[in-house]
């Protein structure tokens, strides 16, 4: 994805066929109108990970303007989102992000978040991803790099038990 400004994306629609699960303690899922971020991640046919999401009042930095933090949950949420269609019984870690501010991202409205197909390298995840706007100009780039942890760690045993959500999507395409 470029990091050219004000660029927009060729779009076309994505045929969604589930949804990654969710858990009510994680900052990126729960959804309460004044807490988490409350993100719900779509899985493509063409294996991306995708989310429509409308940015909540409470999240700005700017007055009007999402904070830059909260941009980087929403990515740290999407991009691990294909780990968990790479490995569903492994829990990965995020050891690495960079993220690219290409335009700021305003407040109430509907953006959407999208997760490439990953790269894989072992315990290594690599994965890319976009934000776009309305009217489809990319704002926002992410890569991410996680990192699968040891069987032996509890966090694997304590991922499992907290994701018991599953749901069905919301929507059955999303175009990106
Ligand atoms: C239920 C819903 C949940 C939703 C979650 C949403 C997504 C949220 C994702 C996150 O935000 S996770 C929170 C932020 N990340 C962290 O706190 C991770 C902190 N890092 C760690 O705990 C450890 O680095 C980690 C468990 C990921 C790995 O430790 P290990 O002891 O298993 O790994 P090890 O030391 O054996 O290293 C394995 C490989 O990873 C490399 N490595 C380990 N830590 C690294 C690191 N921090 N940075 C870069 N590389 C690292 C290490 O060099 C080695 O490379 P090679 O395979 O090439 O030899």
């Amino acid at each position: 994805m470029s990091a050219e400004r004000n660029v927009k994306a060729e779009t076309k629609e994505h045929t969604v066929t589930g949804q990654i699960p969710w858990s009510e303690t994680c900052f990126g899922c729960n959804g309460g109108p004044n807490e988490g971020v409350g993100l719900r991640l779509a899985v493509t046919d063409d294996g991306y990970v995708a989310c429509r999401y409308f940015t909540k009042e409470c999240h700005q930095g700017f007055p009007g303007f999402v904070h830059g933090g909260i941009i980087a949950s929403y990515f740290d949420e999407v991009l691990w989102g294909q780990t968990v269609i790479l490995a569903p019984e492994a829990s990965a870690m995020t050891v690495e992000m960079n993220i690219r501010y290409l335009s700021a991202v305003k407040t109430g409205q509907e953006i959407r978040v999208i997760a490439k197909p990953a790269k894989v390298e072992g315990r290594h995840i690599y994965v890319e991803g976009f934000l776009l706007l309305p009217d489809d100009t990319v704002a926002v780039t992410a890569k991410a790099h996680y990192i699968t942890v040891k069987k032996s760690n509890t966090l694997t045993e304590h991922e499992n038990e907290r994701m018991k959500h599953g749901e069905e999507p919301a929507y059955r395409t999303i175009r990106f």
